[in-house]
């Protein structure tokens, strides 16, 4: 079978993780062997990079650095001998948060993002992106009144709107420059209606019927 990887993007609150579990049953039922993940973590020691990042104040640089190595260690350890065994992979976020929460969120240098990207990727000669990323499109107030008492918030979860709007404006250009990857959810809406629509992207490129 062709490998598929679906990479499940948004905002902290934009509701992304109730559907993951959701399309994994959808894809088994299809007889497909998947393969649920997520970022930062998905390995021992991307656990424990996730734990740092997630928790210890730090510098844009070094929170990049952390959320690329923790993804090499993934991408090499999981991704990839998923990939290469034929399975649908699922992951919880990838490089388009690097971009969103580093990039737009911290204002940190693009191009040095880029370049990270080609390094960290990079596997025998093909660079490793996913085949869909469904973006979960939603206002940063509403996702934060979603996430107000639902969980004791992380350092980011933490931040203030300011900060997701620049995140949502981080995804927004990197989904400008792979237009033909994403795919929005809008996610503002009742959540049968968002699977609906999560269900629908993944149809309109044949993985399910
Ligand atoms: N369509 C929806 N309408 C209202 N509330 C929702 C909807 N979808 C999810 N929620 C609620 O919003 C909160 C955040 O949802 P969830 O954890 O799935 O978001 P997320 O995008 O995975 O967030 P994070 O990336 O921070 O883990 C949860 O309390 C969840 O029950
Ligand atoms: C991959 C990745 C993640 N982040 C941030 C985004 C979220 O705030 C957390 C992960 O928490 P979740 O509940 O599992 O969504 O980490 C980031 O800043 N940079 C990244 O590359």
């Amino acid at each position: 079978m062709t490998s598929v990887f679906i990479s499940f993007e948004g905002i902290d609150g934009a509701g992304k993780s109730s559907h993951i579990e959701s399309l994994a049953d959808r894809f088994r039922a299809a007889g497909r062997a998947v393969t649920v993940t997520r970022e930062p973590g998905g390995t021992p020691l991307a656990e424990k990079l996730r734990a740092m990042a997630l928790n210890d104040p730090m510098d844009a640089l070094t929170e990049a650095l952390l959320m690329f190595a923790a993804r090499r260690d993934h991408l090499v350890q999981v991704i990839a001998p998923a990939l290469a065994r034929g399975d649908v992979v699922l992951c919880d976020r990838f490089t388009d948060a690097t971009f969103a929460y580093q990039g737009g969120g911290r204002e940190f240098d693009w191009n040095v993002l880029s370049q990270l990207e080609q390094m960290v990727q990079r596997l025998d000669i093909e660079l490793v992106q996913p085949d869909m990323t469904l973006l979960f499109v939603l206002d940063p107030r509403v996702a934060a009144e979603r996430l107000a008492g639902a969980r004791v918030p992380d350092k980011f979860e933490s931040q203030p709107v300011e900060f997701f709007r620049r995140v949502a404006a981080g995804y927004d250009r990197r989904a400008h420059q792979h237009p033909q990857r994403f795919s929005r959810i809008d996610a503002d809406q009742p959540r049968l209606e968002v699977w609906n629509e999560v269900v629908r992207a993944v149809q309109a490129r044949k993985w399910l019927t």
